[in-house]
């Protein structure tokens, strides 16, 4: 029988970040995804073998096509993988049943997509504490005072969805995802809906729910500019990772996608 759900470490209020090298707190390992059958199979994902250490925000790049969402998708147990496997915080995913899957996603896990997903019938506030209430557990109001301190929505928490901006509608997803204290947030195009400036400013959140929340986050993004936020750049190429880089500028990162750009 498959292991009860993980009760992995939680993140804490912190102005340091873990060492890079620290432990993973995800980490896939000979990871492959094949969708379809025979002569119409494809190999979204061939042996991926990456970490993703605490503490850290880490974006995964990659040209269209070469599996980042189905990574992002394996990585938080919303897909399962032909072979290979996933651990969070301990937790071997593939061990799991479907309904341990769903309790380590609510529970230890938090997403933010590139629709917002709010609900637009609730205040920002009623947002934010939304899934707590759902499931019966209660809110750390402590908690989420912090959150709503360090994203800036303290005059708009009693605002619905379409009274407030595209990046506060964001930022309101991002406290969201961020209530609970997941293990870690997986963020899919967090940007992809925003304009340029008010995507650097949700970034800047991001970056600053690592710095001074202690959160780990993963995000899939085709934007140069919005991995330049990140402390880690995994690349990957026809279901594989191809290359990484730290701290890495713009610059750096056009630099490496340049030469496969002019290669296809
Ligand atoms: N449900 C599916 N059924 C069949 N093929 C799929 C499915 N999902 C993804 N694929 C294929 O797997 C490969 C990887 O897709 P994936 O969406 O992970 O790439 P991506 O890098 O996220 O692409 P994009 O940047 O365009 O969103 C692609 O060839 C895609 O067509």
């Amino acid at each position: 029988m498959t292991s009860s759900p993980p009760v992995p470490p939680q993140p804490h209020c912190s102005s340091s970040s873990a060492d890079p090298g620290s432990m993973p707190v995800v980490f896939a390992s000979e990871l492959s995804k094949a969708f379809g059958r025979h002569s119409a199979a494809v190999t979204a994902l061939d042996r991926v073998t990456v970490g993703f250490e605490a503490e850290r925000f880490t974006s995964i790049m990659g040209p269209s096509g070469s599996g980042k969402s189905t990574l992002l998708h394996c990585l938080a147990g919303l897909e399962r993988p032909t072979s290979g496997s996933v651990v969070i915080g301990g937790s071997d995913l593939s061990r799991l049943s479907e309904a341990q899957l769903t309790t380590l996603r609510r529970d230890h896990l938090g997403f933010v997509f590139q629709a917002f997903n709010l609900v637009p019938t609730l205040t920002a506030e009623e947002n934010i504490t939304l899934s707590e209430r759902i499931g019966g557990r209660r809110v750390d109001r402590q908690w989420v005072a912090h959150l709503v301190q360090v994203l800036d929505l303290g005059d708009r928490l009693r605002h619905r969805p379409s009274e407030l901006s595209g990046g506060q509608q964001q930022r309101v997803a991002i406290a969201r995802a961020l209530a609970h204290r997941p293990t870690v947030v997986f963020a899919d195009e967090p940007t992809g809906n925003l304009d340029s400036h008010t995507g650097g400013e949700v970034l800047r959140f991001l970056r600053l729910a690592v710095e001074q929340l202690g959160q780990t986050i993963v995000m899939v993004t085709h934007d140069p500019a919005a991995a330049a936020h990140t402390h880690r750049v995994v690349f990957l190429r026809d279901g594989r990772v191809e290359a990484e880089t730290r701290n890495p500028s713009t610059e750096d990162i056009l630099a490496r996608l340049a030469p496969r750009r002019t290669a296809t």
